[in-house]
């Protein structure tokens, strides 16, 4: 492939090189939290947003002299309004919730229809709150507290990782479980569904559907799904997927993962990454305990249940090799909970054992550099506030 040719989307697996990625350089949204509502909007403190955008460019810098392609999905967003059937449902589906009132969604339909793309994705992602609206007439505005939002921000939209996943050459559109999140997956829905770049890709799951959020999904290998099922994705988000999966050919097994239900293990990746085709990195307060099931494609679009059995095994037996290995980092219990608090075991491969993580988990960087991953560290003490490491804050779309 040339340098210049757009690499065909798709992922069959988590470490194959990694050609285009999606990330979301964090804006005016993160402006928007405060001590009040950082605890709902599912950030730990209030990110110091200058440098949390240096941060993140330092992040995609690393991907591009990786020879990655970055998207941004606040480029792709304006370039999709461009079109007015994505206009219109963007607006409509932005302006449906009931807090509004008749009045005060007519009037900020009309003023959303006066915006242009780049200014009404801004209003989408960053919110829009009762003090910066004035003369709507409504009851509504005059009722409710100035500092209240009519719009709620997206701060997490950082996380592109879990607003859609990319399964072989079909692109899921999740379902976010937690209220702070639901609009995410409306724009991702918007992006796939009226961009020129993603014309005659074809959709999979839906925001309207079972929770599903792609922190919880990984390609172990070609046609193996490993699905987290905890706090975010529910077990009827992972049947649908496996359903799905099996009946479009997109898979031939999914094990199931049992994750506790905690904000510190809220995705399966937060425990769990791979390293390697055949390697994963993983917090060893759980590795020995982790447990999955395995799915297949039963008879009659039944599923055919097995397990649980320890996870290591599980995968291995699924991915047709020998052995998962287990990069065992080996570090004492508390070090092991501070760091993997902090997004330790949250890596992104870009190649086989090449992989990018956040350089404060120093103890985690060093075993993975002693079991010969070439580990590509950058700053994230900004970044990280919100709980998510190199692989939350990527959603890659394609991969060799
Ligand atoms: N794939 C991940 N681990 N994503 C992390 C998302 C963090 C985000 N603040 C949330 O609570 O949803």
């Amino acid at each position: 492939m040339s340098e210049t040719a757009v690499a065909r989307p798709g992922v069959r697996s988590e470490v194959g090189r990694l050609r285009t990625v999606m990330l979301h350089r964090p804006g005016a949204e993160l402006k928007r939290l405060t001590p009040r509502n950082n605890d709902a909007l599912l950030f730990d403190g209030l990110p110091w947003v200058d440098r949390a955008q240096t941060e993140h460019d330092a992040f995609a810098a690393v991907l591009r002299s990786r020879g990655v392609e970055v998207l941004y999905l606040a480029e792709l967003l304006t370039q999709t309004l461009a079109g007015a059937a994505a206009r219109e449902q963007a607006i409509a589906l932005t302006l449906a919730d009931l807090r509004l009132g008749d009045r005060l969604r007519g009037y900020l339909r009309g003023m959303a229809g006066d915006l242009d793309p780049e200014a009404l994705a801004g209003v989408l992602m960053a919110g829009l709150r009762n003090d910066e609206v004035d003369g709507s007439g409504s009851l509504v505005t005059a009722l409710l507290p100035d500092q209240e939002f009519l719009v709620n921000p997206l701060p997490n939209l950082l996380f592109t990782r879990d607003s859609s996943v990319w399964v072989q050459d079909r692109v899921t559109i999740t379902s976010l479980a937690m209220h702070a999140r639901r609009r995410e997956t409306q724009l991702t829905e918007l992006i796939y569904t009226f961009h020129p770049r993603f014309a005659g890709v074809e959709r999979i799951h839906g925001w309207q559907q079972e929770h599903l959020e792609g922190g919880d999904v990984m390609a172990l290998a070609d046609g193996v799904l490993a699905v987290g099922v905890g706090e975010r994705t529910t077990p009827a988000g992972a049947e649908r997927l496996a359903r799905t999966a099996f009946a479009e050919g997109l898979a031939h097994t999914v094990l199931a993962v049992p994750i506790d239900q905690d904000r510190a293990t809220m995705h399966l990746d937060t425990i769990c990454t791979m390293v390697d085709t055949d390697a994963v990195v993983m917090y060893p307060n759980v590795a020995h305990r982790l447990a999955a099931l395995t799915v297949r494609a039963g008879r009659d679009g039944d599923l055919e249940v097995d397990g649980p059995v320890p996870f290591l095994e599980a995968a291995a037996r699924a991915m047709g090799i020998d052995q998962l290995r287990l990069i065992d980092t080996g570090l004492d219990p508390v070090t092991a909970e501070r760091e993997q608090w902090d997004d330790g075991n949250n890596t992104l491969a870009i190649e086989p054992k090449v992989a990018v993580a956040y350089e404060r988990n120093e103890e985690t960087n060093s075993r993975l550099a002693a079991a010969g991953i070439e580990v590509l560290a950058i700053a994230g003490s900004e970044l990280g506030s919100g709980r998510g490491g190199p692989r939350c804050m990527s959603c890659p779309i394609s991969r060799d």
